[in-house]
């Protein structure tokens, strides 16, 4: 897939069906009961609402000129009572409403993170992450009105239309067609707006994604960028993608503004034409018009556009969250590709040997980092690899924690094809450590748990001691308690890897992988941790990986890698021997170090 990047616009792999608002109603199923119940209520409240204006004409036809206070007097009571029951049912309806659309987020938002924990490395590596985020927070957001207001105001409305169509067909039929004159009309500016005012939501769901993607890479890169004083700049591209944002925003929004302008237009036409024609059909002697049924009429002309005016804005708001919906659904439905085969079976209990069997692989299509690799590290064997920046050592270690599918060949473990074990149960007897030594928030001793939440304190104190963690965590004010923050802002370069050390060791695993776990460590803290580890790895298959050669001379086989291919293997005096290029490389750094 093509790398995606602040400054481009992502275009939609799949285009939006009927289909999806379906599965969008299996989100709304759930609440069908209480959103059944609030469209009663509503539609009770709005319909006895209808009844005020014909009481209103009886009044003025009937009782004023017969001066019936008593009847007068009861129909103000009746429109009292109508009046409490509207606005308890409106109560009831906001409660109501907003449970349920927080509901229906919360449990769309779930969907997607449940998924996004999914996705494997290469779903992350193509995209800013800023990209993802606005999908699970904004997107997500922006319909929780749709979805619990939005649906039940356009229930309630439809039905109400009908009710006020009743009504005003009751009191007098051709003051309702002149009225419905001005329908066609509306549906023809839907018409001439729909696809442009599509494409501009669309439009601006990516602006504000691409805000979002260049917020977050900015933030995790302030210090580079103050380290290189580009805040101006920065800020120079944020104004200019905010910019972006404003625009596309103002372009969408004026197809959305034509429509309430227009069916005011139209109503007030209409208005005005029934005006007209009833008076001159009530001079005229009309039997069927009186100032009552003129004033009744025009109460509910109003009532009868209001619905019209709300489900245009549901419209509007539909569109709008189409273009949410899209990357929504998108995101749901990006394929897992690295998961478990079909009748994946547990891998069993790992005794530690490893095969790679000529294995090709390339992070793109077309693309080879790994040409035909084959080793085989026997159980308990410590394996290093070695070899120049970009050789490929880190993809070898992540092809056997399954973090990406070969391209062909096959990893073995204990003779099991990797691709055809559940990957929970080949990962957790793994222990990994990747150079980026993420820190959760949280507490030290949560972050070294991360590695077995089944783990005692003293488990956790244990693998601090190992990896020679313990003495600067007992240091720190809280000690295990202390609070770190997210990235471990707090903690050196060098005790954040051995707090990733420890959560490797954690798991007691019995394949061991180290992508350069000691490159921050200071040399005396390194020399006490090489004599730690020699214990430590013993009983288990261990993958070291350093550009430091002095830590894995004691490795029982180095694999020397450049360009995607294992150029030498042996131990570290059979590769002296061989005078290759490991020897050139172990020269350099010790006649580097002499220097
Ligand atoms: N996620 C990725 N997507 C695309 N290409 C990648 C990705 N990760 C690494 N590569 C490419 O694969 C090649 C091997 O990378 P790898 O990380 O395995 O190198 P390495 O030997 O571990 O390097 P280093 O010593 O710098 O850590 C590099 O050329 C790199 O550009």
């Amino acid at each position: 897939m093509a790398r995606n990047k602040y400054d481009v616009d992502e275009v939609l792999e799949d285009r939006f069906d009927v289909n999806q608002l379906k599965r969008l109603a299996g989100y709304i199923r759930p609440y069908r009961k209480q959103m059944a119940a609030v469209i009663f209520m509503m539609l009770t409240s709005s319909a006895l609402a209808m009844l005020v204006p014909r009481f209103l004409m009886t009044v003025m036809d009937e009782c004023i000129p017969q001066k019936d206070m008593k009847t007068i007097g009861l129909y103000s009571f009746y429109t009292f009572l109508i009046a409490l029951y509207v606005s308890v049912s409106l109560r009831f309806k906001i409660k109501i409403t907003n449970e349920i659309g927080q509901n229906i987020i919360h449990k769309l938002r779930y969907d997607i993170f449940a998924h996004l924990q999914e996705l494997p490395f290469s779903y992350y590596d193509t995209r800013p992450h800023g990209k993802i985020q606005v999908r699970v927070v904004n997107y997500v957001n922006s319909l929780s009105d749709l979805l619990s207001n939005g649906i039940i105001n356009t229930i309630t409305d439809l039905c109400n239309l009908v009710f006020i169509l009743f009504f005003m067909l009751w009191i007098n039929v051709r003051l309702t067609l002149i009225c419905l004159c001005g329908l066609p009309v509306l549906v023809l500016v839907v018409v001439l707006i729909k696809k442009k005012q599509r494409v501009a939501w669309q439009i601006q769901s990516n602006k504000q994604s691409n805000l979002n993607a260049y917020l977050a890479e900015s933030i995790n890169g302030i210090r580079v960028t103050q380290s290189f004083t580009r805040e101006s700049r920065n800020t120079d591209i944020f104004n200019q993608l905010s910019r972006g944002y404003r625009e596309s925003w103002m372009r969408a929004v004026k197809f959305n503004f034509l429509m309430g302008p227009s069916v005011d237009i139209i109503s007030t036409v209409t208005a005005a034409f029934i005006y007209v024609l009833g008076i001159q059909w009530m001079l005229g002697g009309d039997g069927g018009i009186t100032v009552g049924v003129l004033v009744a009429f025009t109460a509910y002309i109003s009532r009868f556009w209001n619905p019209i005016n709300t489900l245009a804005n549901f419209y509007n708001s539909l569109l709008t969250a189409i273009s949410y919906l899209e990357r929504i659904f998108e995101t749901i439905d990006e394929e897992v590709q690295v998961k478990d085969a079909e009748g994946a079976v547990e891998m069993p209990l790992i005794e530690g040997k490893i095969q790679f069997k000529d294995v090709v692989f390339g992070y793109e299509d077309g693309q080879i980092i790994l040409d035909h690799i084959n080793f085989t590290a026997s159980p308990g064997e410590s394996f290093a690899i070695v070899g120049p920046t970009g050789a490929g050592k880190t993809t070898i270690v992540n092809l056997i924690s399954r973090f990406y599918n070969v391209g062909s060949g096959a990893v073995y473990i204990d003779d099991v094809d990797i691709s055809k074990v559940t990957i929970r149960s080949l990962r957790s007897q793994m222990g990994i450590m990747m150079q980026d030594s993420f820190i959760f928030s949280g507490t030290i001793m949560d972050n070294i748990r991360y590695g077995n939440m089944q783990a005692s304190d003293e488990d956790v104190i244990r693998a601090a001691r190992t990896v020679c963690a313990h003495d600067f965590i007992m240091r720190m004010d809280g000690g295990y308690q202390t609070q770190v923050n997210e990235r471990g802002s707090r903690l050196s370069a060098g005790q954040r890897q051995l707090i990733s050390f420890a959560r490797a060791l954690l798991a007691d695993p019995k394949i061991l992988i180290l992508d350069e776990a000691t490159s921050s460590i200071d040399t005396e803290t390194e020399i006490v941790l090489q004599r730690g580890l020699r214990e430590l790895l013993k009983g288990r298959t261990s993958f070291i990986i350093a550009h430091r050669l002095s830590t894995i001379q004691n490795a029982d086989c180095i694999m020397y890698v450049d360009q995607g291919k294992i150029l030498e293997r042996g131990t570290h005096e059979e590769l002296l021997e061989l005078k290759g290029e490991y020897s050139n490389l172990y020269l350099s750094q010790f006649e580097f170090l002499k220097k």
